[in-house]
């Protein structure tokens, strides 16, 4: 359950108000739920008991250092996908030996920065970057975990720009490659096999998908496993969440929607996949990132300014595609919902930003009650791949952020000092 609920006509996170978080931290202003991150968590991990298992919390999603140590005191490992997002698990006291480190670009101080950390695992996106951590381990006297990432070539039925596990994706080794590779890699004196992972997309609304590349590749898995001695599969993220209801429906991934719409849940994932794994011996690592932030975070904007063209009626809101790029990006559906109700006529509207960018809007000619400039709107589902994607576009300082626990709350990223953004900027040696 997610806990962004209207009391009376007043929007709260969990025992707070979003009014007086408005009020006390300005906009726009990331809002999460604690409650809804560790019910995500847990219900998650609850649903795989069958088979033993790790969650390594993809921080892609959300990175914030508040979110990384819940995260780490739930007991998650971590997906990292750079040495920053490796350095901050570290800041927010995650261990380093639950970290995998993914990425098809790893540079050398990346992977010396892991080394030296002390990382669960590489996984690996080419023979070239096996080479090179080889290369590195050896220097350093050590020796490299590493899982070769599969390309399944599996269609994720995902949006385009999401779908990860086809040979049309720059992800992974292809399939029929891998076997060759663990034969080379296995030669080297510096690398340690550890496991195989994949990861065929985001925003999966279907458990066919993933149970079919899982079936593809088990055979492999249990080949490698009993030649290399290897300790674990790990199937990636990607468990969808609910976007189009996401208030109504109260859960972040349910079986039903309100309005009849199916969605994959944690537990049939597991239900589907479980009997498939367990088979192998191995234990099962699973990366999600969406599911467990997704419908825990919410963006609270100010309307500015309402403008009629005669053919549209903007509201012109205080956030923008700096704060959240997921509409401008991918045409993603965010449920944008007053802080506090009104009797306001529905109209359809254009909720847009100030980015000069005509593909700055939250949504297009959708039904809203009209709000007046002043109001307060949250545009839902936003606690992943939010403000993790934001940006300093226009000179835009980044968003606060704060976390709500019950009746507390704290701003867990205090709003970006506009002259920080170009702290690191300054004339050349030549000019004035
Ligand atoms: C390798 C890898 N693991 C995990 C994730 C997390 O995905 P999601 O947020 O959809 O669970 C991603 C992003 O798609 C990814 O690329
Ligand atoms: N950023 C994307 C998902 C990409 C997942 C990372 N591989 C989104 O907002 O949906």
């Amino acid at each position: 359950m997610h806990h962004f609920r209207y009391h009376g006509d007043e929007l709260f996170c969990e025992g707070v108000s979003i009014e007086t978080l408005a009020r006390r931290h300005g906009t726009p202003l990331y809002v999460y739920s604690q409650q809804t991150l560790t019910d995500n968590f847990r219900r998650l991990d609850e649903a795989w008991a069958g088979v033993r298992h790790l969650p390594c919390y993809a921080v892609k999603a959300n990175s914030n250092l508040a979110i990384l140590r819940l995260m780490a005191d739930l007991g998650s490992g971590f997906d990292v996908v750079s040495g920053g997002e490796l350095l901050r698990v570290l800041a927010a006291g995650g261990p380093a030996d639950r970290c995998v480190f993914a990425g098809v670009a790893k540079t050398e101080e990346e992977i010396v920065t892991a080394l030296r950390a002390g990382i669960h695992c590489f996984n690996v996106e080419s023979e070239q970057e096996l080479e090179r951590i080889d290369r590195l381990a050896g220097d350093l006297g050590c020796v490299a975990p590493v899982a070769i990432r599969v390309n399944p070539d599996v269609e994720a039925h995902t949006h385009a720009k999401i779908t990860t596990g086809t040979y049309e994706n720059k992800f992974g080794i292809p399939f029929d490659q891998v076997e060759e590779l663990y034969a080379r890699a296995a030669r080297r004196r510096n690398l340690w096999l550890r496991g195989v992972q994949m990861h065929i997309g985001s925003q999966l609304t279907r458990v066919q998908p993933f149970e079919d590349a899982v079936r593809k590749v088990a055979p492999l898995v249990q080949r490698l496993k009993d030649r290399y001695g290897l300790e674990f599969f790990d199937i990636g993220g990607g468990l969808g969440i609910v976007y189009e209801e996401a208030l109504a429906s109260g859960d972040p991934a349910w079986w039903q929607t309100p309005r009849g719409r199916r969605m994959l849940t944690p537990e049939l994932h597991a239900a589907r996949l479980v009997p498939i794994l367990k088979p192998l011996g191995l234990r099962v690592l699973l990366e999600p990132g969406r599911f467990i932030t997704g419908n825990a975070g919410i963006l609270v904007t100010r309307v500015e300014y309402i403008k009629k063209t005669g053919r549209k009626t903007f509201v012109i809101v205080d956030a923008a595609m700096t704060e959240l790029i997921r509409p401008a990006f991918y045409d993603a559906h965010h449920e944008i919902v007053p802080v506090r109700r009104s009797k306001a006529a529905m109209v359809e509207c254009d909720v847009v930003g100030g980015v000069c960018e005509s593909g700055d809007y939250f949504c297009k000619d959708r039904p809203l009650p009209l709000p007046r400039p002043g109001d307060l709107l949250a545009i839902l589902s936003a606690g992943a791949y939010g403000s993790a994607m934001g940006s300093n576009y226009n000179t835009r300082p980044l968003a606060a952020e704060a976390l709500v626990h019950k009746n507390r709350s704290a701003l867990i990223r205090q709003r970006q000092p506009v002259e920080a953004i170009w702290q690191w900027e300054r004339p050349a040696p030549w000019q004035r």
